[in-house]
Order: C-alpha cells, then sequence, then structure tokens
C-alpha cells in the first residue's frame, strides 16, 4: 500500500518524534511506501529515515521553491518535483492508497484540510487518519465535532477521518480499510 503521510518539517521534542518514528518503522515492516513531501527537514526526514531503515520505499513528491532540499533518492525510490504547492497536493493524493496527517503546522493543515474536502465532495474515497499524537490535534478534534454537531458537515465525520492516539491503531485501521490485513 502506498501511504501518503503529511507531518511537520520542524524539528520537535520526543514527544512526537517517537510516535513518527514508530509509525514509519511499522510502515516499512508492512513492506508499504511512504509518500511524503520529500523533505530531509524535521519529522520529514524522521519519518523517511525511519521507512528506509525497515525496508520500505520512499516515493517524494517535492515542490519547486523547495527543490534544492529535497532528499537525494535512488531507485526503487523516486522523487517527483512538482511546479506548485497545488499539484503537488495532486500529486500527492493521486499517488496514495491512504492518508496520514501527523503533527504539524499550517503546511500539514493545509494538506490535510484539501484531501479531506476533497474526500467530503466524493473526488477520492481513500482512507484518511489523524495520529493525535501527546493530544496535538484536541482542539482540532473538538472543531471537527462542533462542525457536525452544529451540521456543518454534509457528511458524516466518521466517514471523513479516523483519529488514532497511536501509531499501531493507525496502521491497523488504514490496512483495515485496505483489506490488506
Ligand atoms: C528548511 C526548509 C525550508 C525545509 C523545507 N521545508 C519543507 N520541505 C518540504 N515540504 C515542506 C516543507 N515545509 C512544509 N512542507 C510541506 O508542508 C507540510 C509540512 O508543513 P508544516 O511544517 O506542517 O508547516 C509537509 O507535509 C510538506 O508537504
Amino acid at each position: 500500500m502506498n501511504i501518503c503521510v503529511f507531518l511537520s518539517a520542524a524539528d520537535l521534542p520526543d514527544r512526537y518524534t517517537r510516535p513518527a518514528r514508530e509509525f514509519a518503522e511499522l510502515l516499512g515492516r508492512g513492506g508499504h511506501t511512504l509518500v511524503w513531501g520529500g523533505s530531509e527537514s524535521g519529522l520529514m526526514k524522521v519519518v523517511a529515515d525511519g521507512v528506509e531503515e525497515a525496508g520500505g520505499r520512499l516515493v517524494g513528491v517535492s515542490v519547486d521553491f523547495l527543490a534544492a532540499k529535497a532528499r537525494a533518492v535512488s531507485a526503487p525510490d523516486e522523487m517527483v518535483i512538482a511546479r506548485d504547492l497545488a499539484e503537488r497536493k495532486a500529486l500527492l493524493l493521486e499517488k496514495s492508497d491512504a492518508v496520514v496527517i501527523m503533527v504539524g503546522g499550517t503546511g500539514t493543515l493545509d494538506e490535510a484540510t484539501e484531501i479531506l474536502e476533497l474526500k467530503k465532495h466524493g473526488k477520492h474515497t481513500k482512507p484518511v487518519v489523524l495520529l493525535n499524537s501527546a493530544g496535538f490535534y484536541d482542539g482540532l478534534k473538538e472543531q471537527f465535532q462542533r462542525m457536525e454537531d452544529e451540521g456543518f458537515l454534509p457528511v458524516p465525520l466518521t466517514g471523513l477521518v479516523f483519529f488514532a492516539e497511536e501509531p499501531v491503531g493507525a496502521l491497523a485501521h488504514l490496512e483495515e480499510s485496505m483489506g490488506v490485513r
């Protein structure tokens, strides 16, 4: 399975780094491919290193203005450079069977909301998991719940996104959704 991971490009403390590394190891050991933004920075690098060390394949989709900072990869790994952020998001989704949103800032939020919006409109049916490491997304979860409770969501929240507290639960949900378990 090709699993797209959105997450921070910042260097972060152990409470966020540990689950990122753990998820990467599970992904690699499970024989899956990581599809990610291609960066060699922060948590994005932690995940790429973890997948590579565990024997998984990497598919990066960087973007023109960040291409100089993209990870150097060689076959069977892959790196594509998109023209802009819009094309990058489209390519990340196109190359993936499932999406995991991990802790991040505005870049991660941008990617997450676009993927959920496209799913809401039936443009894709790929499973999306929000990995709530160290309770980072408690506030967002509450906001989504309020959107649903007050009639802002035309589809059930559970049909849009699955909240996982730990990496093992996140991967198990994806494997079950895709029938590879
Ligand atoms: C030092 C430096 C400029 C590093 C490069 N920085 C980046 N390289 C690649 N993708 C990025 C970078 N910053 C943001 N992104 C995109 O936005 C998300 C992370 O943004 P953020 O850190 O959550 O807001 C990633 O999923 C990635 O697709």
